[in-house]
Formats: structure tokens, C-alpha cells, sequence
């Protein structure tokens, strides 16, 4: 039997105000008990858990010395947020974490009032920050606003967009920088240079005392705390950094696992700052968990594990991951083709560009998190006459929006757009459903845009998608294991727009765009056994549609279902929008569309995910039925 866990003082602390009459001596132990509570819950749940440890004495000072919710935190990300959420009235639900029905695995404003901002893309903390303290301002408000930003969401371009914007305005804004020299992978770029040299003190011109300076920033009443602090700290306050050229007072590194010296340096920067402040903090990602602190990833995100060795549960699979196959088969195409180069916005273990780049470390970019330049940084490098795949999960495409119109589509660049995560993606929720791709992708002029229905498919499309150099390309997959089916060594080159008939009949015709072929042959063989002769394509380009498919098999059936995991506006809006503009839709052909509900869908188990929307096999047979008039086997089904 496992000891249960001791924390007699965290159980005394339900919200923010609880921990506000704790002595301050006090602080370290509750710390120590709020690492041993997250450690216990993760292990549970699985779920974000590095970012978490990291942050666990930050957290404990920040609701120690600010009045929140009156004061806003706003956590970049949201992953680490854990901890935040255990001391803020959340504690008794933390094992519903990333669960049906239960916490979200992120800040959520739906949630809690102390979660000011909802996060889970990253890098937005600033800006949201500088628009609560700017509305403060016009509202003749004196809270305060903090936004809590890890050195890896300090990559991203709207970082320094609300930075500049924050500099002129001259807010009342804290920025704290988490520096904990790690983003998922470790950190990509020159800026973790520079973080690593200012935290090594290297870089500074002249060193001054951070008594001294924080006097020049607050005045004289500086608390004498700190002095102490500092002789203990290797922290300074630098002159002519980059972020006080950016108009921010810069205070620090300084150490985020002590709390003697965070407690009074936030205390003297809310009781006596006027303009934008950035803390820089130096943490330690995993920090006080030996297995996170010795892996390579520093457990940022884990499965359920076993707390006393660390070891990580692992579902058994018998079929290898879309992302794996992803990576394989580009390293077999790159391996004939030199031109062949891949491109990361910082998630190189999640799209498997961590394998293409131990094969070919000349060929492989990983630009940090900034999806807009890594998308026309991709096209810069086709006009070139490269042939970049830029690996981007669907819901992070979305912030490159602009670059894919502007820079590769409208110049007719063949960038190749490998989506991975596109669906429901279970566990982290809404804000990472790989939803909208094929429909902000599709509606580009002379973009192809294909979805894999297994691994074999995928392996195909990444050829086609090698070959093809006429004009951008786009290919999805989904999170989690293949089918099953038998992989070719290589894939084959796919002729542009020509769907398959995989299965044919001749009543009902179900035309799949994606992994949701697997259901619509259970479902076509359901149908089948209530005499209805079923016909299962798979389109395999949802542009440019395969017409002569489409027609053939509106003429020689009754009903034709469309079924894709997308969101409106994807595969089965440039379907219908054929079918009507033929005159295909004239005598009586009944469609219907399956797509993802008109809705932001929160975290579940996909399966249920699917259930839910009508996308597994019994809603797409419940849909035939219901189309043919036959309600009472519809509601059967
Ligand atoms: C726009 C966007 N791209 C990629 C990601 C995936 N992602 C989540 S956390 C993370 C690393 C963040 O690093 P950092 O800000 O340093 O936080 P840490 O985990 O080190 O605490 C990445 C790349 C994301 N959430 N949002
Ligand atoms: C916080 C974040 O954005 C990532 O850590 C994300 O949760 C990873 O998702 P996958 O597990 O699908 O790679
Ligand atoms: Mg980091």
C-alpha cells in the first residue's frame, strides 16, 4: 500500500487569501508540499508536469504577495499552470485534469476568476497583459498585472510586438521571464544565447548592485530585504539590455527556487513601480522530481507514470504513430533527394523532425516557436528551389495564416505543409483540435490539399507531395497510432485529385476525406447487412476534387454522405459546392455532411470525441438511415 501523501499545511490553503496569512517563513514547506501534491496528481493524470515543478516557488511568492484574482497573473501557455490552479480553489478536482467534464489542462477563463487569460498557444501573455493594464489605466484602476513568460514563448514574434507596444505606451506592466533554458526541446535561437549570457552575468557591461538600481526604478524605498537578498543572489540589474532598450526596467536573473529573494523583489516592484518592469528568473524545468530533472524533456509532458521510478505508462500499440511514419518516410524520400529540407517551429519530437534530424542535422531548422517566420523562411527557401517541409501541428498553422496567403500561396511556391494533429487531438482540448486546416486551407487558389486515411496513404502523400513543385501542398494526419495497414518501403507517387473507390455498392455512397475511413467501412458493412448496398471512397484531395468520382457517384446513388474530421467550410463545403454548381443536386440525390460540430469541443477521450460528433461508425450509419426516412433504425443505430 502507497503512504498517502502528507501535506498538512497546503491542506490548510484552499485559495490565494489562505496562503496571504501564512508567515513568510512558512513559504518554503508549503512549496515543498505543493511539488509532492503535483508530482502525486500528474502521476494520476499525466498531463504537463516539467513547466509545473519549474515554477512551483514562483507560483507560491506570486499569490504571496499579490491580491489575486484582483491582481492578474497571466500564465503564458497555461502548462504550467498546475500549480497555480492546486492554490486556487481547484485542489479537490486536479485528478479530472485534461479528463471529460473535468479541468482543463490550461488557464481557462470559464474556470476560474483567477484565470484572467486562456492560454495553451504561446507567447501571448504580454500582450493580453498590456491590454489589462492599459484598460486598468482608462478605468482609473490600481491592480496589478503579471505576466508570466518562459524563455521558449520568448521566441515568438507577438513577444516582441507587445514588448514594443509596451515600451511606448509605458504601462504598469510586470513581465516575470521564467528562464528555465528549455522549451519542449532545448530552446532554439540566438535569444536563448543571450538569456544564457546575461544569466552567467558575461554580457553585462557593468555590474551594479540590484539594491542600487532597483532604487533608481522605485525610488528610495527600497526594501532592505533585498540588499540581503542580493549578497546572497547572483543577481544584477543590467544596463542596456535589449529588453531595457525595449523601454522595461530589467531586474535580475534571479534565482525563482528562492524564496527570500523573490518574495521581496516582487513586493518592492508592486508597491513602488510606475512603467513596464521584466523580471528575469532563472528556474529549473522538472525541478525537485530526480526522473523529470534527468530526462532529456524534463517530463513536460508525460503519461501516467509510477512516482517511485519515474517510468511513464505506454499503451500497448499495433500500429506506429502517423508521426513516426511521417518521419521515416521523409527520411526515405530525403535520402533520394538532397533538395528535400524540414522545417519545426519548436516541436521537433512532436512531428518526428527529431528523427530527419539526427539523419540529416544540415538539413533540419527548428526556428524556435514562431510559426509565420518558419512558414516564409520555407518559402524563401523555394524560391531557391528547395523543397522545404515546414512539420506544423493544424491548431499552430493557424498563427502563420498570412504567410501561407501571402508569401507561399499567392507566389505559387511549393512549400509542403506536413499537418500532423489534425482532428481531435483527446486531452489538451479546444485550443489544440486540429480543426480548421482544410478549411482555411482549401479556399487558397492552387492549393492542394490532401488528408491521409492510414499510414500506408500518409507515406504515399509525402512522396507526392516530394515530386509535386508546382505550388504549395498540404497533407493531414491525426495524433495517435495508424491502422494497421501494411506500410509500403516506399510510397508511391498519387496522381493530383484522383480520389479511390475502396469499397463499391450502388444505394449509399460514403465518401471519406481522412482516417475516417476505417468507420465508414464498419459502417459500410452495417448498411450492407440492412440490405442497403454501400459504396466507401476515399477522396484523398479535398482539392483539387476528384469531379469525375464525385459525379460518377452522385448519378449512381441515392444518398452520398461526406464524412471528414474538419471543421464547416473544409471538404464537404467544396463537395456540395460542386455537386450544385454540375447540377449534380437537381434530381434528387440526398447528401448529407458529416464535419466536426459547429463548436470549440473540449477535452475528452477521442473516441467519445467522435462519438459525440456523429463521426464514428454509428453516427454515420444513424445518418444514412435518417436520410433514407428510416428514423426508427436511425435511432437504433
Ligand atoms: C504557438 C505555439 N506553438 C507551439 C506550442 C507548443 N509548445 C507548448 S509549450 C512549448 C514550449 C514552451 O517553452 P517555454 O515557454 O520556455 O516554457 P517551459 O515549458 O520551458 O516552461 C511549446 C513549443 C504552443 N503551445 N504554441
Ligand atoms: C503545451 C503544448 O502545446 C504541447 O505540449 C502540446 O500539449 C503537445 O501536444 P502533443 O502531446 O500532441 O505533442
Ligand atoms: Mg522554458
Amino acid at each position: 500500500m502507497t503512504a498517502r501523501l502528507q501535506t498538512p499545511l497546503l491542506d490548510t490553503v484552499k485559495v490565494p487569501a489562505d496562503l496571504r496569512a501564512l508567515d513568510e517563513t512558512q513559504l518554503p514547506q508549503l512549496a515543498s508540499e505543493l511539488r509532492s501534491d503535483l508530482i502525486d496528481i500528474v502521476s494520476q493524470t499525466g498531463g504537463h508536469l516539467g513547466a509545473g515543478l519549474g515554477v512551483v516557488e514562483l507560483t507560491v511568492a506570486l499569490h504571496y504577495v499579490f491580491d489575486t484574482p484582483d491582481d492578474r497573473i497571466i500564465w503564458d501557455v497555461g502548462h504550467q499552470a498546475y500549480p497555480h490552479k492546486i492554490l486556487t480553489g481547484r485542489r479537490d478536482r486536479m485528478r479530472t485534469l485534461r479528463q471529460e467534464g473535468g479541468l482543463s489542462g490550461f488557464t481557462k477563463r470559464s474556470e476560474s476568476d483567477y484565470d484572467p487569460f486562456g492560454a495553451a498557444h504561446s507567447s501571448t501573455s504580454i500582450s493580453a497583459g498590456l491590454g489589462m493594464a492599459v484598460a486598468r489605466d482608462l478605468a482609473g484602476g490600481r491592480n496589478n498585472v503579471i505576466s508570466v513568460i518562459g524563455d521558449g514563448a520568448m521566441s515568438a514574434g507577438m513577444a516582441y510586438e507587445a514588448m514594443n507596444n509596451a515600451g511606448a505606451l509605458d504601462a504598469r506592466l510586470i513581465v516575470i521571464l521564467n528562464d528555465n533554458d528549455m522549451s519542449i526541446a532545448p530552446p532554439a535561437g540566438a535569444m536563448s544565447g543571450y538569456l544564457a549570457r546575461l544569466a552567467s552575468g558575461r554580457a553585462y557591461q557593468g555590474l551594479r548592485d540590484i539594491g542600487k538600481k532597483l532604487t533608481s526604478y522605485l525610488g528610495t524605498r527600497v526594501d532592505r530585504a533585498i540588499t540581503r537578498a542580493v549578497e546572497h543572489a547572483r543577481g544584477y540589474v543590467t544596463g542596456g539590455t535589449l529588453f531595457e532598450e525595449m523601454g522595461f526596467y530589467h531586474i535580475g536573473p534571479i534565482d525563482g527556487h528562492n524564496l527570500e529573494h523573490l518574495v521581496p523583489i516582487l513586493r518592492n516592484v508592486r508597491d513602488n513601480g510606475t512603467g513596464p518592469v521584466l523580471i528575469h528568473v532563472v528556474t529549473q524545468k522538472g525541478k525537485g522530481y530526480a526522473p523529470a530533472e534527468a530526462a532529456a524533456d524534463k517530463y513536460h509532458g508525460v503519461n501516467k507514470f509510477d512516482v517511485i521510478t519515474g517510468a511513464q505508462a505506454k499503451a500497448p500499440a499495433n500500429a506506429p504513430a502517423y508521426t513516426k511514419v511521417f518521419a521515416d518516410s521523409l527520411m526515405a524520400e530525403a535520402r533520394e533527394d538532397e533538395k528535400i529540407v524540414a522545417v519545426t517551429a519548436a516541436m521537433p519530437s512532436g512531428t518526428g523532425l527529431d528523427l530527419f534530424g539526427q539523419a540529416f542535422p544540415k538539413r533540419t531548422f527548428d526556428v524556435g516557436i514562431a510559426e509565420q517566420h518558419a512558414v516564409t523562411f520555407a518559402a524563401g527557401m523555394a524560391t531557391e528551389g528547395y523543397k522545404p517541409f515546414v512539420a506544423i501541428y493544424s491548431t499552430f498553422l493557424q498563427r502563420a495564416y498570412d504567410q501561407v496567403v501571402h508569401d507561399v500561396a499567392i507566389q505559387k511556391l511549393p512549400v509542403r505543409f506536413p499537418i500532423d494533429r489534425a482532428g481531435f487531438v483527446g486531452a489538451d482540448g479546444a485550443t489544440h483540435c486540429g480543426a480548421f486546416d482544410t478549411t482555411y486551407l482549401a479556399s487558397l487558389p492552387g492549393f492542394v490539399v490532401m488528408a491521409a486515411a492510414d499510414e500506408a496513404e500518409l507515406r504515399h502523400m509525402v512522396r507526392t507531395a516530394a515530386v509535386y513543385d508546382e505550388g504549395p501542398i498540404a497533407f493531414r494526419y491525426p495524433r495517435g497510432n495508424g491502422v494497421g495497414v501494411d506500410l509500403p518501403e516506399r510510397g508511391s507517387v498519387l496522381e493530383i485529385g484522383k480520389g479511390r473507390v475502396v469499397r463499391e455498392g450502388s444505394k449509399v455512397a460514403l465518401v471519406s476525406f481522412g482516417t475516417r475511413l476505417q468507420d465508414c467501412l464498419l459502417a459500410a458493412e452495417e448498411l450492407g447487412a440492412a440490405g442497403l448496398s454501400t459504396t466507401v471512397a476515399d477522396a484523398r484531395f479535398a482539392k483539387p476534387l476528384d469531379q469525375d468520382l464525385l459525379r460518377r457517384l452522385a448519378r449512381s446513388h441515392e444518398v452520398l454522405v461526406t464524412v471528414e474530421e474538419g471543421a464547416i467550410g473544409g471538404f464537404a463545403a467544396h463537395v456540395l459546392d460542386f455537386l450544385a454548381r454540375d447540377g449534380l443536386l437537381d434530381h434528387g440525390l440526398k447528401v448529407r455532411t458529416l464535419i466536426l460540430p459547429d463548436e470549440f469541443t473540449d477535452h475528452a477521450k477521442p473516441e467519445k470525441m467522435y462519438a459525440d460528433a456523429g463521426l464514428d461508425s454509428a453516427g454515420i450509419v444513424r445518418t444514412v438511415f435518417a436520410a433514407l426516412g428510416r428514423l426508427e433504425q436511425a435511432v437504433r443505430a
